[in-house]
């Protein structure tokens, strides 16, 4: 129960209500308890009429009528507190399960991005949705279980012992063996279904690997095998289900064997005591109700148990994600308006995950304004740098300046709400184009949202949709194309007008005409913005105040188009390359 002791909180927080309805169960199951009294009275009654001990019909007639009343009564009040107990604890434990998952989104969201490059998706979804609702579990039907047990069994016992103590003792023989047997039936039944969960996951996984890569497979003609494998998962799926419903299907039959033994008990000891006239009818007929209301709160025991070990295990799980604290940390609280300096001062950075060393004493400084660009083979370090500027990761050596200031000293928020980037995969959400674009300001016109898709030069694309900036985008915007896509991306981008705009390498995937208009439009808007553009092509460079060359993370040329192209190197091969390429 440690790990549970976190939602303590939570009780507290919410005792009133929790109170109420132990207040309520308690009255309810003192109600539901009096039915088998009334009605063991009443047999009585009409027995001791056939026994001729009353002799007055009338009387009979009348105090079974009171009794038929009472019952009524008894059993609309009880129901209706069975209704209201419902309402203050199982609400209660959804208000709870709403405040434990806002927790852990809030926690997601402060989380820095290497959280989620080492935790699989479907674990986070898994521990905000699976896990939080067996911890619901626990505070909600668990606790309103054992509240009903604990009152049940209190009163019910003692009324029966104050009846006939050796009758109690008989009937309760089976009552043990029903709770530890539905415990070890909950034990088994709770190991099969996480093998069905993991299963479940397994084929959800797959199907979505095989529709997110539909084009591949249907490119490569593979379809039966995938058939084949999503069979072979289906069917281990399927056994492992049916293994998990044999045991499920011995509940019930276990609970009504050992009420049937109760009962059986209730009939021979109570009908051996009604023969030497020890007891009256009317008490075998209450033992037996009495059997039948306490079967289900002893049953529930061996449930309840198990339930809370499921809660326990998950609250396990949720503690450890929302006991991660960020790598990256905001220590600044006053806002700052970043002019766009930039500098990188012997800026080394190890990947603690693979363990590659992806910059190696880089420097730098681009002035507020200025367009640098940075080129070099793929994985010399390119995107790195910009995930430095954006402060995703820290350097541990050297430092990274923001108008000539720390970068860990500058409120984080303020960094990020000032930086519009353009990845190299651009994401674009299931949601209207115009949408899409408003991602980067929230209050933006209909004119700046042109403004911006013209200067990205997507506004013709976009009109020529039968709705225009109202069109949806499917899943990843299926229905745009790779450039159409980076385009809006590069949009949503300047619409902020951003102190630091940044381009990773989203510019090849348009024409070179394309991106030279895109490149010529950012020169006009951009006079005051820095900008930092990635890329394999000297077309999208040669205009910047600056280029860097980067070759397994360490700078190997820096200067202008003019000075590079007359320097043995890289970015004169390079030059040279892409302009016969051109002529061809
Ligand atoms: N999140 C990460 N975790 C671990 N290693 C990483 C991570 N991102 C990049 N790397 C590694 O760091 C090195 C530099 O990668 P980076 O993405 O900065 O290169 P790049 O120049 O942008 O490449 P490309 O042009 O292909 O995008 C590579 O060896 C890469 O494998």
């Amino acid at each position: 129960m440690k790990e549970l002791q976190y939602i303590n909180k939570y009780f507290s927080k919410y005792k009133w209500r929790i109170l109420i309805g132990l207040i309520i169960t308690i009255l309810s199951k003192f109600l539901a308890l009096k039915v088998p009294q009334v009605i063991g009275d009443s047999l009585n009654i009409v027995e001791d009429y056939q026994k001729g001990i009353i002799t007055n019909l009338s009387e009979v007639k009348h105090q079974l009528f009171i009794n038929i009343l009472i019952i009524i009564g008894v059993a609309l009040l009880a129901g209706f507190f069975t209704f209201l107990m419902r309402q203050t604890i199982i609400v209660t434990s959804r208000l709870i399960e709403f405040d434990l998952k806002n927790e852990i989104y809030q926690q997601y969201q402060r989380l820095s991005l290497n959280f989620y490059k080492k935790n699989r998706t479907g674990d986070l979804m898994n521990r905000i949705s699976e896990d939080v609702s067996k911890v619901r579990m626990y505070v909600g039907p668990a606790i309103m279980y054992s509240m009903n047990m604990i009152v049940l069994f209190a009163v019910g016992f003692t009324q029966m012992i104050s009846i006939d103590v050796k009758l109690t003792m008989y009937t309760l023989i089976p009552f043990p063996l029903l709770s530890i047997s539905i415990f070890v039936l909950s034990k088994v039944i709770h190991k099969r279904s996480t093998v069905v969960q993991q299963y479940l996951s397994k084929l959800t996984t797959y199907n979505q690997e095989f529709f997110s890569g539909i084009s591949v497979v249907k490119s490569y003609g593979i379809e039966k095998i995938i058939i084949k494998d999503f069979d072979k998962i289906a069917d281990e799926s399927k056994e492992k289900n049916i293994y998990l419903h044999k045991a499920n299907a011995l509940f019930f039959p276990l609970m009504i064997l050992l009420i049937g033994i109760s009962n059986l008990l209730v009939i021979y000891i109570g009908g051996q005591q009604y023969i030497n006239n020890e007891i009256q009818i009317g008490t075998i007929i209450e033992f037996m109700l009495y059997v039948n209301i306490l079967t289900w709160p002893v049953a529930v025991v061996g449930w309840v148990t198990s339930m809370i070990q499921q809660a326990e295990a998950s609250q396990l799980r949720i503690n450890e994600f929302l006991k991660q604290v960020p790598e990256i940390q905001n220590s600044a609280s006053s806002s700052t308006t970043l002019k766009g300096n930039v500098e990188f001062k012997n800026v080394s950075f190890t990947y603690d995950d693979t363990n590659i060393t992806a910059l190696k004493n880089v420097s730098f400084s681009v002035k507020q304004g200025e367009t640098l660009a940075i080129l070099g083979n793929t994985g010399s370090g390119k995107s790195t740098i910009i995930e430095l500027i954006s402060r995703l990761y820290d350097t541990k050596e050297g430092a990274v300046l923001l108008d000539h200031q720390s970068i860990k000293e500058i409120n984080l928020y303020d960094i990020r709400n000032q930086i519009g980037f353009v990845p190299q995969d651009p994401f674009l959400f299931s949601e209207s184009i115009e949408d899409n674009i408003k991602f980067g300001k929230e209050d933006a016109t209909e004119e700046e949202i042109i403004t911006a898709a013209k200067n990205a030069d997507v506004h013709k694309n976009i009109i020529d949709f039968p709705k225009g900036y109202k069109t949806i985008l499917g899943e990843r915007g299926v229905t745009l194309s790779g450039g159409q896509k980076q385009r809006v991306s590069i949009a949503r981008a300047i619409i902020k007008k951003p102190k630091i705009l940044i381009f990773d390498d989203c510019l090849s995937a348009v024409d070179t005409e394309t991106e030279e208009k895109i490149l010529s439009n950012l020169e006009r808007i951009s006079k005051n913005i820095t900008t930092f553009i990635i890329s394999h092509r000297v077309s999208s460079a040669k205009n910047a105040d600056k280029i860097i060359v980067l070759d397994e993370g360490k700078i190997i040329q820096q200067g202008t188009h003019n000075q590079l192209i007359t320097e043995d190197g890289y970015y004169k091969d390079l030059y040279q390359q892409q302009l016969l390429e051109k002529e061809m």
